[in-house]
């Protein structure tokens, strides 16, 4: 029997490089230290890519379910019989059915608490999409599967942590999505999120405006005064230490997101541009808010580059390892609470 975390990874899209990543981040002997990996896919489709990756020395082990985990080796479910075919590079039906078959039966482990925590290859929004999944990326889907009100698309790094409030919207819906208790919403999530996921006692927010030089005192647009500064101060009230709005423009560049713990954007692209921009191989997706925890790595499919073993496993492996450290920090956390020093006896010890 181990102690180690079993971690769940489902192969995103089979003709992308979702499978390549996995290959080359367990083909190193040390990832066995720290987890128990389990690969929700084919082992026929794994071998394509094996070949294709130039990685001979990897061989999964079959299994039908995570109670039958062997430690210190990659273990496969095998989540169809079928051959499935394999057009490396292009968008094809094929790709989005067994990315969803991956993905549902992973979800299914995770929820049911089968596995630790769950690790996602990249999906192709669009092919994916059928009766079961309708969702415009994991995040929603993984949020309503979780019947959780709200969550949070959180990308991670060692130097920069970014939330968005919009998500998955069309640009034209952004403003208009935008309210103060959704605002408010996030922030909760966020805070909550770096005090338990990460540990950040105190946490601290920049929230970034949303028109070019936040609105400058409502001459550019009046969200940051009628929406933005009324749900930082609720937030305050509620005792969350958020600041702003800022000029999301300069922000960045000038590396005033250093005195944060993390920072709010209004939209996707206004957090997640920077985000890659400082981040891009080490950064992490991390859907925050919800019961049980799910990364990724904070790129696509990459379909340009699959198959020509091209592919940097770095973002995967980060995710995976930000994977385990979430669950042992809510772990730790958990037992932490359930035994408090009592602050009196403390006291009156040291006196
Ligand atoms: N979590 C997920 O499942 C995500 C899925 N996607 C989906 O991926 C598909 C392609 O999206 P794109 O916008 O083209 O973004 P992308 O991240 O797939 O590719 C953008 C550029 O970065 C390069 N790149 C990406 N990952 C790389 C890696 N690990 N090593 C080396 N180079 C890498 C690609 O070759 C490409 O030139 C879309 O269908 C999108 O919806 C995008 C982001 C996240
Ligand atoms: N670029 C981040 C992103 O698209 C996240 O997608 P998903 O994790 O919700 O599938």
């Amino acid at each position: 029997m181990s102690d180690k975390l079993k971690i769940g990874i489902s192969i995103g899209d089979v003709n992308g490089i979702g499978l390549e990543i996995i290959i080359k981040t367990l083909a190193d002997s040390k990832i066995y230290d720290y987890c128990t990996p389990i690969v929700y896919g084919h082992t026929k489709v794994a071998s394509f890519h094996r070949r294709a990756t130039q990685v001979n020395e990897l061989n999964f082990l079959v299994i039908n379910d995570p109670s039958q985990t062997h430690f210190r080796k990659p273990n496969m479910i095998n989540c169809w019989e079928e051959d499935v075919k394999i057009d490396i590079g292009q968008v094809t039906e094929a790709g989005g059915k067994y990315a969803f078959k991956s993905l549902e039966r992973a979800v299914y482990d995770l929820k049911e608490g089968y596995i630790d925590a769950l690790v996602t290859a990249p999906i192709n929004k669009d092919n994916i999409q059928n009766d079961k999944f309708h969702f415009p990326g994991h995040t929603e889907y993984l949020q309503q599967y979780d019947g959780a009100a709200e969550s949070l698309m959180f990308l991670v790094s060692d130097t920069l942590r970014v939330g968005v409030v919009t998500g998955h919207i069309p640009v034209s819906k952004i403003a208009e999505s935008i309210t103060a208790e959704k605002i408010l919403a996030k922030l909760k999530l966020m805070n909550t999120s770096l005090q338990n996921d990460f540990w950040v006692r105190k946490p601290k927010i920049a929230v970034l405006g949303l028109n070019p030089h936040a609105g400058d005192n409502g001459l550019i647009g009046s969200e940051e005064k009628d929406i933005i500064m009324p749900a930082i101060e609720e937030a305050r009230s509620n005792n969350i230490l958020a600041f702003g709005p800022y000029s999301a423009d300069g922000f960045f560049a000038n590396g005033t997101y250093l005195q944060f713990d993390a920072v709010l954007a209004m939209y996707h692209d206004q957090g997640l541009i920077p985000f890659k921009q400082i981040a891009f191989e080490t950064g992490v997706n991390f859907t925050a808010g919800l019961s049980f925890v799910r990364t990724s790595p904070d790129h696509g499919t990459a379909y340009d580059i699959a198959g020509k073993n091209q592919a940097s496993e770095i973002s995967f492996r980060e995710a995976l390892f930000t994977a385990i450290h979430i669950v042992k920090n809510r772990k730790e956390g958990l037992e932490l609470n359930e035994n408090p020093l009592l602050f009196s006896k403390l006291s009156r010890d040291r006196d």
